[in-house]
């Protein structure tokens, strides 16, 4: 009963998808819940500006993004915290529901199958390797189990229903063979879980095709000072990587989410943040989709970048250009008056001039609009993008 009442007070927490798949791998034995293991969880769950309930808890529940609770979590106290700033899962990870979020349920393997013969894949079985698998089929007593080994972010993608398809069909084809996936969270090696599968490998049939990442979607974030050139750039890039015919591509531009998603947020430091994580989980889901998302809010704030980019990598690519044009030219462009209103006073909590605007400490690329025309900009986002394609193609 006591257990009951505590479990009811404790904050919850709803957990990134590849920190669910980490979750649930824990969960049923196929990662350890030692403390020192580098589990994606610790570092983004416990980040204590991120979740201040968590100060003075003595546990977390984890939740799927329903915000089913899932597991309850010990967690270690502030002073044994090693990571600055954040607080550790203390091991005692225990189960509360079972799983139910995310994709193709039936097929995910999260527990051991000790003793079952099994076909490692990473991709989808060849002609010639459903061949190999027919004419050894009859000398295993068992049925077979296909291990598709992918990663979070591959499993998220559209593309991967085709390749699961592909894996049904090979499985149909050979016969007495199950298609099963094994999800591989960010940041752990396949050979853990693979080992505490406790399978009798027949094949290891990895190094194939891996699924086709540059069809991924992907999220672009141009992140700079008012008039620094975020929105002329970015409705160049959506122009031409809509001339490439190689992706649909949305732009989500600062001014028009302010007057939709965002309406009636301001600029404290608090509604800024509100609006950038808005943005970034409109651009995860476009980018889940297959989609191109160029976003170009002023975003200046390296906590909020690093949320956008985490919800970004798990739906597909990332990239962060810092669009670096120095406040002066800025402040000389001022398209819109605003900087002369916030010199005035008449504007408060303006960036550069009354709200501070924190340098991108590891952006993917720095563009200065003073030195860069708008077309060699959007060439060099595109070779980011699409590497070795010829821009314009
Ligand atoms: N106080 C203050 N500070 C900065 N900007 C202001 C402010 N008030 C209004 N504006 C106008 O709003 C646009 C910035 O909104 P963002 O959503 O991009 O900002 S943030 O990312 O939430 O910080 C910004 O548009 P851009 O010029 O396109 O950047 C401004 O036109
Ligand atoms: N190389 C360049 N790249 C982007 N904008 C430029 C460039 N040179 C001049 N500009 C001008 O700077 C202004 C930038 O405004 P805008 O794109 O709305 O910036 P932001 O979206 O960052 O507020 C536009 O008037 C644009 O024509």
């Amino acid at each position: 009963m006591r257990d009951l009442d505590e479990t009811l007070h404790l904050p919850v927490v709803t957990l990134p998808d590849g920190d669910l798949d980490a979750l649930e791998l824990l969960l049923g034995g196929l990662i350890n819940d030692e403390l020192s293991y580098p589990i994606g969880m610790v570092g983004t769950l416990i980040s204590a500006p991120a979740h201040p309930e968590l100060t003075g808890a003595p546990g977390v529940l984890l939740a799927d993004r329903d915000r089913t609770p899932l597991a309850r979590a010990q967690l270690a106290p502030e002073s044994a915290s090693s990571i600055s700033s954040s607080r550790l899962l203390a091991g005692g990870v225990s189960a509360l529901a079972r799983a139910e979020h995310g994709p193709f349920r039936g097929n995910r393997i999260t527990s051991p199958v000790p003793g079952t013969p099994v076909v490692l894949l990473d991709g989808a079985p060849t002609p010639v390797l459903l061949e190999r698998i027919r004419s050894f089929r009859n000398t295993v007593a068992s049925s077979i189990q296909f291990v598709l080994i992918t990663t979070s972010a591959e499993f998220r993608n559209p593309d991967f229903a085709g390749l699961l398809a592909e894996l049904e069909a090979g499985s149909r084809l050979v016969g007495a063979v199950n298609p099963g996936i094994l999800v591989v969270p960010p940041d752990i090696p396949a050979a853990i879980p693979l080992a505490r599968l406790r399978a009798k490998v027949l094949l290891d049939a990895r190094n194939g095709e891996s699924l086709h990442r540059a069809d991924a979607g992907k999220v672009v974030l141009l992140s700079g000072l008012s008039g620094s050139g975020k929105s002329t750039v970015g409705r160049e890039l959506l122009d031409r990587i809509r001339t490439m015919d190689r992706h649909r591509a949305v732009l989500l531009d600062g001014d028009d989410i302010r007057q939709f998603l965002s309406k009636g947020l301001g600029f404290s430091r608090e509604d800024r943040e509100t609006n950038v994580e808005r943005i970034g989980w409109v651009a995860a889901r476009v980018s889940e989709a297959g989609g191109v998302a160029i976003c170009t809010p002023i975003a200046p704030f390296e906590e909020t970048r690093a949320r956008l980019k985490t919800l970004a990598e798990e739906a597909g690519g990332f990239l962060l250009v810092h669009v670096s044009t120095p406040l002066e030219i800025c402040e000389q462009r001022d398209r819109k008056g605003l900087y002369a209103k916030a010199r005035a006073g008449l504007i408060g909590d303006f960036t550069g001039i009354s709200s501070p605007y924190e340098t991108p400490l590891e952006p993917d690329l720095t563009i200065d609009t003073t030195l860069v025309p708008v077309a060699t900009a959007v060439d060099l986002i595109i070779d980011r993008l699409y590497p070795g394609e010829q821009a314009g193609s």
